[in-house]
């Protein structure tokens, strides 16, 4: 684990001490964006086309936020218009890796990096721009034709999924529709802060403090999700939007990873009935099941934080994610 600091890289855990031994999570360096053709404008920097063949995706299966991104290929069918890989689980010294690990194949995705066979991830943040100082993080939106990162900001690379390729894919589903667009940001806020990064406030916590000032939150958010799920199939109504994704990449690692490695553990996402069947109808949406890789979460973070870990022995359980 570590950062570039000037495009070197630096192995270095986070640091809590600066804030009262809470998490605080850096802001994404890269938010450019992909546009339909009648939307793009050649003479703005930030600007992309969308063309087919053009982008690559780099994503661990471990991460949640990578998790988003690759949900969002199979929802809006863009794997013949994106190429995708994987970094290896272990994120260690070296931050992200492209080993091949034979042990770690994934029969759905690519491993490594076939595009430039660097070793680090962090060396296509160094391509992108070689003066770089900040974390190295997944997933990476990467630009083929003008060598850089489009993206490095799952919620962003979406987005762009939800909607710059519909005319190519001819995809027009939408997860963020105009009309439920501030409904959809307001929960989206609250399950970010208590949940999706809430998790990792608790187990990058170093004090008891910081610990349980994450701790009552989550779990109040959870227990609201619970009571607003009895009503209804998905957090908006009857129909799926952006908000079940963002939730749903979180929610799968829960009962494996964060009840126990991250001590999130008042209650398991399985105790809660409505939220566990919620999980399962997630997860059963066609080709969804074939992004879970459960070797790779359970792996990544248990053998690459030894901060927290320092045996890097990965429990075998959990029997069941959902019912
Ligand atoms: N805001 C980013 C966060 C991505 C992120 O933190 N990814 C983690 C993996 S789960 C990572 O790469 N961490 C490496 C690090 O923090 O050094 C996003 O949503 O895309």
């Amino acid at each position: 684990m570590g950062l570039l600091v000037d495009g070197k890289w630096v192995d270095q855990w986070y640091d809590t001490k600066a804030n009262q031994g809470k998490f605080v999570r850096s802001e994404s360096a890269f938010r450019n964006w992909i546009y339909p053709k009648n939307t793009y404008n050649s003479n703005d920097a930030g600007h992309f086309p969308a063309q087919k063949g053009r982008y690559h995706l780099y994503i661990s299966l471990a991460c949640p936020w990578a998790h988003r991104a690759l949900a969002f290929i199979k929802l809006k069918q863009l794997e013949e218009i994106i190429s995708i890989s994987c970094v290896h689980p272990d994120m260690l010294e070296n931050g992200w890796e492209f080993k091949q690990d034979r042990h770690f194949d994934d029969p759905n995705v690519t491993m490594g990096d076939p595009l430039h066979h660097f070793d680090f991830a962090y060396q296509l943040y160094t391509k992108a721009e070689p003066n770089y100082s900040g974390r190295v993080t997944v997933p990476i939106l990467w630009d083929k034709e003008r060598q850089t990162i489009v993206s490095n900001e799952s919620a962003d690379i979406i987005r762009i999924f939800n909607h710059a390729f519909n005319d190519i894919t001819g995809n027009t589903l939408d997860f963020y529709p105009a009309e439920k667009a501030a409904e959809i940001d307001e929960i989206n806020e609250r399950i970010y802060n208590t949940v999706n990064n809430g998790v990792y406030k608790c187990g990058f916590a170093t004090t008891q403090d910081a610990y349980e000032e994450a701790l009552t939150p989550l779990f109040d958010t959870l227990d609201f999700l619970e009571i607003r799920l009895s009503d209804r199939l998905y957090l908006l109504g009857d129909e799926q939007t952006e908000a079940d994704w963002r939730l749903f990449t979180t929610l799968i690692r829960f009962d494996a990873v964060y009840f126990g490695h991250f001590k999130c553990n008042i209650k398991r996402i399985l105790d809660y009935p409505h939220l566990n069947a919620y999980l399962k109808r997630l997860y059963e949406v066609p080709n969804i099941a074939s992004t879970v890789n459960l070797q790779h979460i359970k792996r990544h973070y248990y053998y690459s934080h030894k901060t927290i870990n320092p045996t890097q022995l990965v429990p075998a359980g959990p029997a069941t994610l959902f019912n």
